[in-house]
């Protein structure tokens, strides 16, 4: 091999037409200090802009061929952000699933903000002669500029507008002209790492006497600080001011006569008070859990790769093994990394794991700030922290030393990232543990239907926790059908029978959890006389109402009809739009209910820091007797006086626009049911619905999680939805409607013609070009392209779609014209 004097690079040009590895020249300053994954200045384009890149590739001049005409790399930077190899590896993955950019990868890989900006900056022209300063009238501001400057040395745009005013620019183009100051651009990160002052001892302590024998005596405040100084060596100078009881002038003497050094130094920022929560114990596993960990384990021990699936009913303990998982990992010295569906909606569990593991957890969430992010990232790169919690991005902490991933509710839909690139948490998870020989441990009461049809072939080890971990029984569930009570005159939100339930628990002191899904609301049509929901012919799934035009539409392959107004089914008038929010449950309740404490639990309640933490703590300590809320209330909620769920309405999520419909609801029903009746007391749960006969309400209620799948998955294959189908979204906007349209249509037909030219593809539907559903975003003109097509056929189709879409972009695509790839749509808009 020769020496590394080329790099092939990806460069931050932030357009898609440039998502490729550009070779440079490495200088021989740099031979060596370039590494792979190294972030690097590099002149692009015929400009030369100087643009942040990183290096992917490393070569010999032997492995170049083109040499002519190549660039340097400007500069290698060192500020810690380096990808490593397997974050590369990663990066090449996800282009390669995703079909994202390069730059799109990395994004997800680099703690944000630290992407670079380029600002200007001013200043005075070293080559000047003579006096800088006009004195003729009329001159002021740009005196003033050029005062700043020489005050400054450097001064930014921003920095000179503050000083000088929004009309600067007048001034300093004159000054630019006149050659008098200099103009350059310079990077900067939106992250500042944060420094602590701390004092060192500058003479031997152990001469301290004699130090103390040339002090005065009146200086009895600087010989405290020496003597505590001279003990401690080093401390920080808050500790030292606070614990002396001293002020910083004291310590400025001190630093004059040389007997001690303040220093700055680099310190983290650490977003939980630890010391503030207090520690638990290992509990002793059940055997049904101690089974599950012991299978586990045994492939931690041999460092292989594994996926295990998890079914554990609500209940059983799942986090108990989890945490005993983590321990043996971190004891190996390795890393673990536990992701939950949104970390602001279970705080629960996240206090669990500091409650056990303190200060080795790093919590990632979306409320750090960029410099607590860009600190818990670092830390868990120089392995100093081998327990990163947090949703779904924390699949990328950087762990060099990974050993286990677990996804809690892997069933959870927040799993897959709605930003680009549009991945799914328990692919990139599946990546990652194959590359490090980790072990992957999937935890549902309810898993997917794709994860658990996936058990069922063998590609995930299926381990299950079928009783809860005391052994208490599962809560008894009752239907009441909406359509009976209407009947009978009720024409409520609430039917008798939870009405009554309600009542009895709170006169024997218990808490009542009501759940509404108020995503989806108002979007279906359905009658509350017989239950007929409108439907797509075509897909089976609901039609979604849309005001503004009156009619319904099918989201998935464009079919619209207006709405009737007498029911198609039994002919009654009340036909309508379905839903009432939490705010009008809450109102009735309170009228029902008005001697008992109610609290909502929404987007709304919950939106401050803290709120919902506060919600949670006070149901918890039993000073709300009723909470009402949305799906924040199904998650991980462990409470003892909790028994009785009522659900207002099964529907919503039952006529979602999505073929996930029934499954949304089995796991929804099943997970907010679990929350009753967990410790002494036993618990009932109401479910309301204009559909009770459907499988999905009444394996639900029978804890019958078999059944729903086998039905399930029947269904899935009849009407050729995953796992056995697969869908492929893409989206193509930009800001020219005409070429959007122009594109699509172009790529359609291409696509068309490429897929019926390909042997063996069969059962191929493509639907569109349609506008999409949310038809303009941020100025963009959407329309949508979709493919659905058998699973085995995936490697195919993609890469048909890469041929075309990203190969030979130029052919079909209108410039200005963008694309989106949804590999896995979860919803389709
Ligand atoms: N081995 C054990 N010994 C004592 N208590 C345990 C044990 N395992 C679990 N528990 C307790 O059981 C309760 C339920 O456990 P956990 O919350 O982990 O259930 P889960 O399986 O995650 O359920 P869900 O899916 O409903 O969230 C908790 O209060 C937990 O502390
Ligand atoms: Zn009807
Ligand atoms: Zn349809």
């Amino acid at each position: 091999m020769g020496v590394i004097e080329y790099c092939n690079v990806v460069v931050n040009t932030g357009t898609r037409a440039t998502d490729r590895l550009y070779t440079y020249k490495v200088p021989d300053i740099f031979i060596g200090k370039i590494k792979i994954g190294s972030k690097v200045i590099i002149p692009f384009g015929k400009g030369n802009k100087l643009l942040e890149g990183f290096v992917f590739e490393l070569k010999s001049d032997r492995e170049i061929k083109n040499i002519k005409g190549l660039k340097y790399i400007k500069d290698v930077l060192n500020d810690d952000i380096k990808l490593s190899r397997a974050q590369i590896k990663l990066c090449n993955w996800m282009r390669d699933t995703y079909l994202c950019s390069f730059y799109d990868a990395i994004q997800c890989l680099i703690p944000r903000g630290t992407t670079l900006k380029k600002k200007k900056v001013y200043r005075i022209n070293p080559n000047i002669i003579g006096s800088l300063i006009s004195s003729d009238e009329g001159f002021d501001n740009e005196n003033k500029i050029i005062q700043m400057l020489m005050e400054n040395k450097m001064i930014s745009h921003n920095e000179l507008i503050k000083g000088i005013g929004y009309n600067c620019n007048k001034y300093i183009s004159r000054l630019l002209n006149k050659k008098i100051i200099m103009v350059e651009e310079k990077f900067y990160s939106d992250i500042k790492s944060k420094y602590k002052k701390v004092v060192e001892v500058n003479f031997d302590p152990k001469k301290i006497d004699k130090v103390l024998s040339n002090m005065s005596n009146r200086a009895y405040k600087q010989i405290e600080i020496l003597k505590y100084i001279a003990r401690v060596k080093r401390v920080e100078l808050k500790d030292v001011i606070e614990k002396t009881n001293t002020s910083r002038a004291v310590l400025n003497a001190l630093e004059k006569k040389n007997l001690i050094k303040v220093v700055d130094e680099k310190e983290y920022r650490t977003p939980v008070d630890i010391d503030q929560i207090e520690r638990d114990k290992v509990n002793k596993l059940n055997w049904e859990q101690e089974i599950a960990y012991a299978n586990i384990m045994k492939t931690i021990r041999n460092h292989r790769f594994e996926k295990y699936l998890l079914h554990g009913v609500t209940g059983s303990g799942k986090t108990e093994v989890y945490m005993q998982l983590v321990n043996n990992v971190i004891k190996n010295n390795q890393q673990a990394i536990i992701l939950v569906p949104e970390i602001s909606l279970t705080p629960q569990i996240v206090e669990k794991f500091l409650k056990r593991f303190g200060e080795n957890v790093a919590v990632l969430h979306s409320k750090l700030s960029l410099g607590e992010r860009y600190d818990q990232w670092k830390k868990i790169k120089n392995n100093e922290i081998s327990i990163v919690i947090g949703a779904r991005s924390a699949v990328f902490a950087p762990c060099d030393n990974l050993g286990l991933i677990i996804i809690d509710e892997e069933h959870e839909s927040s799993y897959k990232s709605e930003m680009n690139p549009k991945y799914h948490t328990i692919d990139v998870a599946e990546h990652l543990c194959r590359e490090n020989n980790a072990v992957l441990v999937l935890g549902s009461a309810t898993p997917s239907i794709e994860s658990y049809y996936k058990a069922q072939k063998g590609e995930y080890k299926l381990l299950e926790l079928k009783n809860r971990f005391n052994k208490n029984p599962l809560p008894r569930v009752e239907i009441v059908d909406m359509r009976v009570e209407l009947e009978e005159g009720n024409k409520a939100i609430f039917s008798r029978k939870l009405y009554d339930s309600m009542k009895n628990e709170l006169l024997s002191n218990k808490q009542v959890i009501l759940f509404l899904n108020r995503r989806g609301y108002s979007t279906f049509v359905s009658c509350r006389s017989c239950g007929y929901v409108l439907k797509c012919l075509n897909c089976d799934i609901s039609l979604t109402y849309h005001h503004r035009k009156n009619v319904a539409k099918c989201h998935y392959c464009g079919y619209q009809r207006e709405v009737p107004r007498i029911c198609p089914e039994c002919k009654s008038k009340y036909i309508k739009f379905f839903g009432s929010g939490t705010e009008k449950v809450e109102a009735y309740v309170n009228k029902l209910f008005p001697s008992y404490r109610t609290k909502r639990l929404d987007i709304d309640t919950t939106s401050k820091k803290g709120s919902l933490e506060k919600i949670i703590e006070s149901f918890g300590k039993r000073e709300i007797d009723i909470l009402i809320g949305t799906q924040m209330v199904t998650k991980g909620l462990d409470f003892p006086y909790v028994t009785l769920v009522g659900v207002l309405s099964a529907d919503i999520t039952l006529n979602l626009p999505d073929y996930r419909a029934n499954e949304r609801t089995f796991q929804l029903l099943t997970q907010v049911a679990g929350r009753a009746g967990r410790h002494d007391f036993e618990g009932n749960v109401i479910i309301q619905t204009y559909s009770p006969n459907n499988y999905a309400v009444i394996s639900s209620k029978n804890h019958d999680y078999k059944d729903f799948f086998n039905k399930e998955i029947r269904i899935r294959k009849e009407f050729c939805y995953p796992p056995f189908y697969n869908i492929v979204n893409i989206i193509v906007l930009g800001k020219n409607e005409r070429n959007v349209i122009k594109s699509a249509n172009r790529l359609f037909q291409k696509i068309e013609s490429e897929t019926g030219k390909s042997k063996g593809l069969n059962n191929i539907q493509l639907l569109g070009p349609n506008p999409a559903i949310l038809g303009r975003i941020k100025d963009n003109y959407r329309w949508q392209i979709l493919l659905k097509y058998q699973s085995v056929d995936h490697e195919t189709i993609k890469g048909i779609i890469n041929y075309i879409c990203n190969k030979n972009k130029n052919k079909y695509i209108e410039s200005n014209v963008g694309l989106i790839f949804d590999m896995k749509p979860y919803n389709i808009f």
